[in-house]
């Protein structure tokens, strides 16, 4: 979807800034303005989110869509498509755990969400796992999603197409910067916004590059963490969709600052992936505006 430039000016309207005092406020506080805006219209606006997603993610990507403020729906049978999706505000599809049954009900929710005008999400889990997995997600790729995320190893070999990354598994082999350029590429060809996490996230439409800086690298000994995030995104991406380059940073910014303080009180990932819930309930506006750390790159 065509990007509009209404969103920063809108979140940072507000008056009783501490930062008025001192002057303008500064590039960095305005990214993290905005991404405490969309948590809370997430908050206020519930958007429905239908996600059809792995079995591994299906409990945390619900669990962070519930702690959000969001409604999640697990919804993947090919028999719901026609009534359920058009009355969603976003739909999320995650190829971690896909089948032959499964395939065509994911072609038919992204055919039905473009039809409704609804933004959809896509998360390639290990995309260069088997040429099956490849071939269903290029052809997932052709129905426009919103927003792609995914590590970079699954950024490396979607861009390119490629059916051996490197990657081991579902896991990263890569570093988020290593894949930049190809998400810059796939965000060109695609016409979608391209997300790679990692310790440094990235996210961009083909020319702008948003980084997000948020996040602990525990995150990653919880299974579908990443998984998790994308279902974020596509709940931020359903209540601000002319944004959608926006939205996707403030969904990692907020994702990665849960991590942050959950880290403060967790003793290991089962703790922390309790905690990250928790803090995603419980995030103030104070909290996300003084730590999300998003900026924009030249
Ligand atoms: N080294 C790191 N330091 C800080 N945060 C990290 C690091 N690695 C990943 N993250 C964060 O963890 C979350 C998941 O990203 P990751 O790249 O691990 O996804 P993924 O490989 O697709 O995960 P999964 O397949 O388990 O769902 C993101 O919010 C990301 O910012
Ligand atoms: C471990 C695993 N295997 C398929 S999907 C998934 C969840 C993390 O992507
Ligand atoms: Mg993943």
């Amino acid at each position: 979807m065509e990007e509009q430039e209404a969103t920063v000016r809108n979140i940072n309207p507000n008056p009783a800034s501490p930062s008025d005092e001192a002057g303008p406020p500064d590039a960095s506080s305005i990214w993290a303005r905005m991404a405490w805006t969309h948590l809370d219209a997430v908050r206020r606006r519930a958007p429905l989110v239908q996600c059809i997603t792995n079995l591994v993610s299906m409990d945390i990507a619900a669990n962070v869509l519930l702690a959000s403020g969001a409604s999640p729906a697990m919804i993947h049978s090919i028999n719901e498509i026609q009534d359920f999706t058009p009355k969603a505000d976003a739909l999320y599809i995650n190829i971690g755990t896909l089948s032959a049954e499964w395939v065509p009900a994911m072609q038919a929710a992204a055919k039905a969400a473009l039809e409704a005008n609804r933004p959809w999400v896509l998360d390639p889990v290990a995309v260069s796992a088997s040429s099956y997995r490849m071939e269903a997600c290029l052809e997932l790729v052709k129905l426009r999603p919103t927003v792609i995320r995914g590590n970079a190893s699954e950024i490396l070999a979607l861009s390119s197409a490629c059916r051996i990354s490197g990657a081991k598994g579902v896991d990263s082999a890569h570093e988020s910067i290593d894949a930049l350029d190809a998400a810059k590429s796939l965000a060109k060809s695609s016409n979608a916004i391209v997300a790679v996490s990692g310790a440094v996230d990235f996210v961009t439409d083909g020319d702008r590059v948003i980084s997000c800086s948020n996040g602990v690298s525990m995150m990653q000994k919880i299974t579908a963490t990443g998984c998790a995030v994308t279902a974020l995104i596509a709940a931020f991406v359903a209540i601000d969709p002319w944004n959608s380059l926006k939205a996707t940073a403030s969904a990692l910014a907020v994702f990665g600052l849960t991590g942050e303080l959950g880290m403060e009180m967790a003793s290991g990932p089962a703790s922390l992936r309790m905690h990250m819930v928790d803090w995603l309930y419980r995030l103030n506006e104070s909290t996300v505006v003084t730590r999300a750390r998003l900026s924009e790159r030249s």
